[in-house]
């Protein structure tokens, strides 16, 4: 569907087909991002990897989070091989992810032991996924500093903002009036002191902990490139420090929380579920990640949560770099593309039963969410594709295993299940998902 937002072109994907052509056939043409006010003032003019245009610096810092840095290009030169959201990078945080899910696991048994057996889910998913980004990141958690963490959350709500301003050109004071872009501008300064802070402690080699975290190696490679006489300017380190910290929490807390709604209006599912998991890891025990590759129905109850509920439901927006035809059609320069993975995933003639919530259609079949399969991408696809699959799945299903082997879970009593979703960058619940735990 081709709209016009104001002054701008906006192209809707809403088919797999519209989806494969613009992220496989012509992904060069839509691997640049639209320029946004809001997410510019955030990011240091769009410095980090998600929203920074397609072009040598994109490709640059991307690959310095996601391949290893052994380019002959002067720029971005190390003699470091690192692989930041490599498979082997991620694998290498797996005592991290095991420690904050044991953490997580000991907490809901505190609650339940002292006091009500009614658990917060949503707030218990949050903690845990920015608990092991924080320590991933930078080597610590900043669970207590409350501050850090409503900035965040304030800083992940602007990312989300529909600016006006963006659109039609000559109402760019609107936001400016009623106060908009002074709070967020508040909010990137406040931010912006505390990132500065944090990488400031590493180079002072204050930080206490046992693994190179992400911000020594972004440090390490910035005092090659000074070496080498290009260097990465210090905004660019913090630009890719945020990126980490917000795309990585919502996003991977929004699937824990929709996995266990859904699994708490389907209780044979759920039963089904804790018994594979029970009969790898046996009941109670903390379980370990060398176990989840036994496991796949619970890797395709992860599947059908991500097809039902994506939490980037209009993937981030791409913008094209040149007038091209899509489909037939006549698309221009600079156009903005949404692809909506939300109809594509729930579309009748790709899959069967679309509105059920029926994991047994993953078992046995290849479709897989690695950007493929252009009915099922919730992480896009092509070059601007999410590099962080491997971080948010290794969370995803080590949490999941643990809770349903560990508890038995149920609405409390009175509680209908609220399943609408609010708007946001991630799509959450609307209302915060409550259970009964019990020890099984
Ligand atoms: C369930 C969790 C996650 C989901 C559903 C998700 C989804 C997405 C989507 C839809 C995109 C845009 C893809 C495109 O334009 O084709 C994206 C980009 C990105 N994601 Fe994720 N993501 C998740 C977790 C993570 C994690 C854990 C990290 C980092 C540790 C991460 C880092 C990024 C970055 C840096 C980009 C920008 C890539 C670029 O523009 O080159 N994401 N993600």
């Amino acid at each position: 569907m081709l709209l016009r937002f104001g002054s701008k072109p906006v192209l809707v994907v809403s088919s797999a087909a519209a989806a494969r052509e613009i992220m496989k056939t012509q992904d060069l043409v839509f691997a640049n991002r639209p320029r946004f006010t809001v997410i510019s003032k955030l990011l240091y003019g769009s410095r980090d990897v998600a929203f920074s245009p397609y072009g040598e610096y994109w490709r640059q810092i991307r690959s310095l989070c996601v391949v290893h840095l052994l380019s002959n290009k002067r720029q971005i030169r190390s003699l470091c091989v690192v692989h930041l959201l490599s498979n082997k990078r991620v694998l290498s945080f797996r005592a991290v992810r095991e420690e904050e899910t044991t953490l997580m696991i000991d907490k809901i048994k505190q609650s339940y032991s002292s006091s009500s057996s009614v658990v917060n889910l949503t707030e218990l998913f949050k903690s845990l996924t920015n608990d092991v980004v924080c320590r991933v990141a930078s080597g610590r958690k900043y669970s207590e500093e409350r501050r850090f963490k409503e900035l965040l959350r304030e800083f992940v709500g602007y990312l989300g903002f529909f600016d006006v301003g963006d659109y039609i050109p000559w109402l760019w004071w609107v936001n400016k009036i009623n106060g908009l872009y002074g709070r967020v501008e508040r909010v990137a300064k406040e931010l912006d002191d505390f990132i500065e802070s944090v990488v400031e402690e590493h180079e002072r080699g204050e930080r206490k902990g046992g693994h190179e975290d992400f911000v020594d190696v972004l440090l390490q490679v910035q005092r090659e490139n000074v070496a080498s006489g290009s260097p990465i300017h210090r905004e660019s380190v913090k630009a890719l420090i945020l990126d980490m910290f917000s795309a990585a929490t919502d996003t991977t807390a929004s699937v824990l929380e929709w996995v266990m709604a859904e699994l708490l209006g389907h209780p044979l599912i759920l039963k089904k579920l804790q018994s594979e998991v029970r009969k790898i890891a046996g009941v109670k025990q903390a379980i370990t990640e060398d176990k989840l590759e036994k496991m796949p129905y619970l890797k395709a109850v992860i599947k059908e949560t991500l097809r039902l509920h994506p939490p980037v439901p209009l993937l981030v927006p791409r913008e094209s770099m040149r007038d091209t035809q899509v489909m037939g059609y006549n698309i221009a320069a600079r156009t903005q593309v949404f692809t909506n993975i939300w109809t594509i995933g729930r579309d009748l003639s790709l899959w069967a039963r679309p509105d059920e919530f029926w994991p047994e259609r993953f078992m046995d079949s290849l479709v897989d969410f690695r950007g493929h399969d252009f009915e099922f991408i919730p992480f896009g696809a092509g070059r601007r594709g999410c590099p962080g699959i491997q971080f948010a799945t290794s969370v995803d299903e080590l949490a999941l295993a643990n809770l349903v082997g560990n508890f038995n879970f149920s609405l409390p009593v009175g509680e209908e299940l609220d399943m609408s979703e609010a708007a946001g960058l991630a799509v959450y619940k609307r209302t915060t998902l409550l259970a009964v735990v019990t020890p099984c």
